[in-house]
């Protein structure tokens, strides 16, 4: 019934105005699947390689299609992630482009959804998922590369850990947003918004603790559970391999590796930060591993380019104790059942996997259901903005369906 009986890609849109790569993938018995591959900014060195889209899809019509039509199941995501590797034929995707290798894979997923008639979260995770949700983290104040001239550390995240549901949590999200927004109205701070649909004001690292710190407070006492806050530093983007230094550009100040980890360790403490991504270079795992030793029993240290949703690199981080929670993001991989193992295998490990958007983003909901699907405690997709809200309220559709 889920036999691939066409697989079709094109050009789209995504919310930087970018092309990136779609597929639709069609079944024997009618079955549809459509996904979207994302884009990053800030991205990791060891990341699946993405190609440009047009190359990326001319590739997948020569490699892949004609191993999947009339070949593979939908069902089958295992054989169908397989395939694409097969037709690939290198360790990072870079015949085929992960952008078109994760676009067949989320498609497939969703055609043998729609053949099931079950909704992919189910499909991709069994029969007894949707009990559990995942606390959004979302992005109020943010810089780095994904705005100029804002704050030096790339995420600000709000972080509805208290929240009784996801709808409580999701809207928690949005008030932070815009409890921030009327704070830099109050300082006279002018902010337009970056790629992730954050603030990105001209103020320094330091002023935007004061803001989020006062914006979550606000929203918990309105609210009456408690927010927390926490960080993707992106720390690889301000790293300086030649002087081993951490370069703060707008605070014009520089810091040693010991210096990163001290300066972490006391923002953990003083702000009592729930979350901290990439504090330090993405080759550093001692680094990681010293962080997470000080301060990985009150707050999680997730590795994003440190681990890429790459299973070899969280073994070598699980054996030295770098981080205790890992991104995961499908197309930093190329597959959904290479996204999956890396949760797995974080779990049984200990390590709490953040399911992610990507700062250039589309419609596709997929990694709603992918931590439904895997019980991930955390997902991060953005506070507001269109591709952002897809996620967020594919999540609340999800909670509303299932109760
Ligand atoms: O660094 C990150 O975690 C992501 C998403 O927030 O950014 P990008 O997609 O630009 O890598
Ligand atoms: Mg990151």
């Amino acid at each position: 019934m889920t036999l691939i009986t066409d697989v079709r890609l094109r050009r789209i849109l995504d919310s930087r105005g970018n092309p990136t790569v779609e597929a639709d993938v069609l079944t024997e018995s009618g079955g549809f699947g459509r996904a979207a591959a994302p884009s990053g900014a800030s991205t990791g060195e060891y990341e699946a390689v993405e190609r440009p889209p047009t190359e990326a899809i001319a590739a997948a019509r020569e490699h892949a299609v004609p191993r999947l039509v009339g070949e593979a199941y939908a069902g089958n995501q295992r054989e169908v992630d397989a395939i694409l590797h097969a037709a690939d034929g290198t360790d990072d995707f870079s015949e085929i482009g992960a952008n078109s290798a994760v676009a067949i894979s989320m498609a497939a997923a969703k055609a043998g959804a729609d053949v099931l008639g079950a909704p992919l979260f189910q499909h991709l995770g069994g029969t007894f998922r949707g009990e559990n949700f995942p606390i959004p983290l979302g992005n109020v104040v943010g810089g780095g590369e994904h705005a100029a001239d804002a704050t030096d550390i790339q995420e600000f995240l709000a972080a509805p850990v208290g929240a009784p549901s996801v709808e409580d949590a999701v809207f928690a999200n949005a008030a932070v947003h815009a409890a921030v927004a009327d704070l830099l109205e109050e300082r006279d701070e002018p902010a337009g918004k970056g790629d992730e649909g954050a603030w990105a004001p001209s103020i320094d690292d330091g002023e935007a603790f004061e803001i989020v710190d006062e914006a979550v407070s606000m929203v918990a006492d309105e609210v009456g559970f408690e927010i927390g806050f926490g960080l993707d530093v992106a720390a690889a983007e301000m790293y300086d391999a030649d002087s081993e230094t951490y370069e703060y550009e707008s605070a014009g100040t520089s810091r040693d590796t010991d210096e990163q980890i001290d300066y972490i360790a006391d923002l953990v403490d003083e702000y009592d930060l729930v979350y901290v991504e990439d504090p330090l270079d993405e080759n550093d795992y001692d680094a990681f591993a010293d962080l997470t030793d000080r301060v990985g029993d009150r707050t999680l240290i997730c590795g994003d380019d440190l681990f890429v949703t790459n299973t070899d690199r969280l073994v070598e981080g699980i054996d030295l104790g770098a981080a205790n929670s890992i991104l995961i993001k499908p197309n930093q991989i190329g597959t959904l059942t290479d996204a999956f193992d890396a949760i797995e295998l974080a779990t049984k490990n200990g390590y709490d996997s953040v399911v992610s958007h990507r700062s250039g983003e589309t419609e596709d909901t997929t990694i709603a259901h992918l931590a439904v699907a895997t019980d991930a405690p955390f997902i991060k997709t953005g506070a507001v903005g269109g591709e952002r809200t897809a996620k967020l309220n594919e999540l609340v559709r999800i909670a509303d369906d299932a109760t």
